[in-house]
């Protein structure tokens, strides 16, 4: 079967933004991300393209670009959306994790791993990202009452969709499949052994663990870090996000301040606008609180996850101005040397 463009999730944005890159250029999607090459797939069927152009950091899976004749990647489509998180262990880096990914699946299961602050956080992650965001609640065959679990979600977010499924069974994996269908794209995301795979597989009727690398992670652990675009039975991708439990977002108050809405919508009426929402005169907060109008664990959750978030960020601006500085350092140097040697 051939793939036109359109298959592979093209649409009239992307043949805006190729429009702005007149000359030879063709349109791939890139499914995989190496080091010096990336595999691509286009209206001609499977390419391998190079990027002398761009580091392999630059790139996610799922990103449009336009190669030249020799399949070098000249340039990186403006995304529809953008998947990314800071590195692990002590790396300061961002990375992207996955573009152009319609539909985010959070996966959770009605058991003890159903967190709402853990949700919240794939929520503001979505919203950030600018992906739709739908819960799977899986393992509901091995549970009394999933309809619990799904009450309690729902407090988050009256409109959220979500799905209370048994990720083993194909009826339950077709109903999944119908929040993704041809040609958009999927990604999950959730926690070990939610059942991401299980559903994946389903999907695709493949198995995910053949062709991924493992590397060690910060403790030590092995995790599979591979990320790769697949094709659904159905039509629509899905791409494969394994490592992503340990999820430190970076940029992301404005998807923050979307999960918690109504607080942000409270603090605009504190007095102080660096308002911290402890003990400030006139902290609208507070008020709520004292009020009985607002939870107290809620805010707590709020304010740990916005902390978090804010130190990312600061890291990674961080390390981000320190190589700027050193680039500019070297480039210095360089020109200097090469001032030297000429006269
Ligand atoms: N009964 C039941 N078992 C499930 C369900 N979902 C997943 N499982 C089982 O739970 C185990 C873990 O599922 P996986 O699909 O490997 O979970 P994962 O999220 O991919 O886990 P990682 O690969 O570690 O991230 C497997 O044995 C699945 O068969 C479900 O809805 N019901
Ligand atoms: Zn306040």
């Amino acid at each position: 079967m051939t793939l036109t463009l359109m298959d592979l999730g093209w649409s009239a944005s992307f043949e805006q933004a190729r429009a702005e890159h007149p000359g030879a250029l063709t349109p791939y999607r890139l499914t995989e991300i190496h080091r010096a090459q990336m595999n691509a797939l286009g209206a001609d069927g499977p390419v391998v393209l190079t990027t002398p152009k761009f580091s392999a950091g630059e790139l996610a899976v799922g990103d449009w670009v336009l190669a030249d004749p020799e399949m070098r990647i000249q340039h990186i489509l403006e995304r529809r959306s953008l998947l990314q998180r800071r590195g692990a262990g002590t790396d300061a880096h961002v990375q992207l994790i996955a573009a152009n990914v319609d539909t985010l699946f959070i996966v959770t299961s009605c058991n003890d791993d159903f967190n709402i602050a853990r949700l919240e956080r794939f929520l503001a992650l979505a919203h950030e990202a600018g992906c739709y965001p739908v819960l799977v609640l899986t393992k509901a065959d091995m549970c009394e009452d999933p309809r619990e679990y799904e009450r309690e979600a729902q407090v988050l977010d009256p409109m959220l969709t979500i799905l209370t499924v048994n990720a083993r069974d194909p009826e339950s994996a077709a109903e999944v499949a119908a929040w993704c269908k041809s040609p958009q794209t999927a990604a999950f995301i959730g926690s070990s052994g939610v059942g991401k795979t299980t559903l994946t597989n389903a999907l695709t009727g493949g198995d995910a663990a053949t062709g991924a690398i493992r590397e060690d992670d910060a403790r030590g652990r092995h995790v599979t870090t591979a990320r790769s675009m697949r094709p659904m039975l159905k039509g629509g991708w899905i791409i494969d996000m394994p490592g992503m439990r340990a999820l430190r977002l970076i940029d992301t108050r404005e998807g923050i301040d979307n999960v918690f809405d109504d607080l942000a919508e409270l603090e605009a009426k504190c007095r102080f606008s660096d308002c911290a929402h402890e003990s400030e005169p006139g902290c609208a907060v507070q008020a709520a609180i004292a009020a009985g109008d607002l939870d107290l664990e809620r805010l707590d959750r709020w304010l740990k996850l916005r902390k978090g978030e804010k130190k990312n960020s600061e890291t990674v601006a961080q390390s981000r101005s320190r190589e700027k500085k050193f680039s500019k350092m070297v480039k210095g140097v360089v020109k200097g040397a090469k001032h030297r040697k000429g006269r």
